[in-house]
């Protein structure tokens, strides 16, 4: 039968079969039969042992499409980061951190403003604009007034989703609405586990609808760009792209380059310039972390 790894827990993953079962397994052999480590998100094949109990083991780790370090997960389509618009105010220097890191991973993210019930027309806009232009795919939303919620749902179907946001923002209220089960399915397995007596917080994905998960990762209220030269981190920033053929040397940081196509875009206001003082904080980071 085949399945979706959902957690992974002391040895014990719970696999998510079409027939909408979770079947706790063991992965006896797969190591030696296929040199890798079974992780959240694994298509699989599984043996099952006790149809009732719903116990089994994994066979075959299916062909993964991608493999994301932080949070650990496999074959995952796309990130959606959640900020509120307001209240409290968008911290767009962490935002942009994630975005950097999402992009690193080579994994593409939708941007939700939420709370636009509280945020003004102005605000929202220049959020809009900063993200939009950037090439990102940006939603507004109000999970207070049920606002925008069906644009989530639609940007999910289908995919494999983690959902990521610092405290505060409504992720919670959102993630409430669009996956009711997501509560109960959590029920289901920590009975499982409650055996194993393991409490840490795991990774676990949840299936909103047929072949459509999302992975809720913990809030965060900082975010370290780390395993990476400065000289790399303007690839993440995408919206520079266009503009480097400009540049008169290959390589051009945009900083204190003369003829640099960036700078530029920045004058004519083509590039972000909230982004682009990021970009210069960012960067200063990681030089000065290079010293030690
Ligand atoms: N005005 C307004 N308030 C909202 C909205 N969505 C959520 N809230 C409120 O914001 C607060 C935080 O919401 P949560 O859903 O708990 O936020 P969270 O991002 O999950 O935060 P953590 O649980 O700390 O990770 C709560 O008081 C919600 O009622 C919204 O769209 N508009
Ligand atoms: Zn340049």
């Amino acid at each position: 039968m085949q399945g979706k790894i959902v957690k992974g827990i002391a040895g014990f993953y719970y696999i998510h079969t079409q027939d909408d079962a979770v079947y706790e397994c063991k992965a006896k052999g797969i190591f030696r039969n296929q040199k890798i480590k079974p992780l959240v998100g694994d298509n699989v094949e599984i043996a099952v042992l006790d149809r009732e109990k719903k116990i089994g083991n994994i066979e075959v780790i299916l062909p993964r499409k991608n493999e994301l370090i932080r949070p650990a997960v496999s074959n995952v389509d796309q990130a959606l980061v959640i900020f509120a618009a307001a209240k409290p105010e968008p911290n767009l220097n962490l935002l942009d951190r994630f975005l950097i890191t999402m992009e690193k991973q080579n994994v593409e993210t939708v941007v939700c403003f939420n709370k636009t019930d509280v945020a003004s027309e102005a605000v929202k806009e220049h959020l809009l604009k900063t993200y939009g232009s950037c090439g990102y795919k940006v939603i507004f939303t109000s999970a207070l007034f049920d606002k925008g919620l069906d644009c989530i749902r639609a940007i999910l179907k289908d995919k494999t989703t983690v959902v990521a946001g610092p405290s505060g923002v409504g992720k919670s209220s959102i993630i409430n609405l669009i996956a009711p089960c997501a509560n109960m399915e959590t029920g289901v397995i920590s009975e499982k586990i409650e055996r194993g007596k393991h409490t840490t917080r795991h990774s676990q994905l949840f299936c909103i609808e047929k072949n459509t998960y999302i992975m809720d990762t913990p809030g965060f209220s900082s975010l370290y760009i780390d395993k990476m030269e400065k000289e790399e981190l303007k690839d993440y920033f995408i919206e520079f792209q266009p503009f480097e053929e400009e540049c008169r040397f290959t390589g051009c940081v945009h900083i204190n380059e003369p003829d640099c196509g960036v700078k530029e875009a920045l004058q004519k206001d083509r590039i972000s310039r909230d982004r682009y003082e990021n970009y210069l904080l960012l960067y200063e980071e990681l030089k000065n972390r290079k010293k030690y």
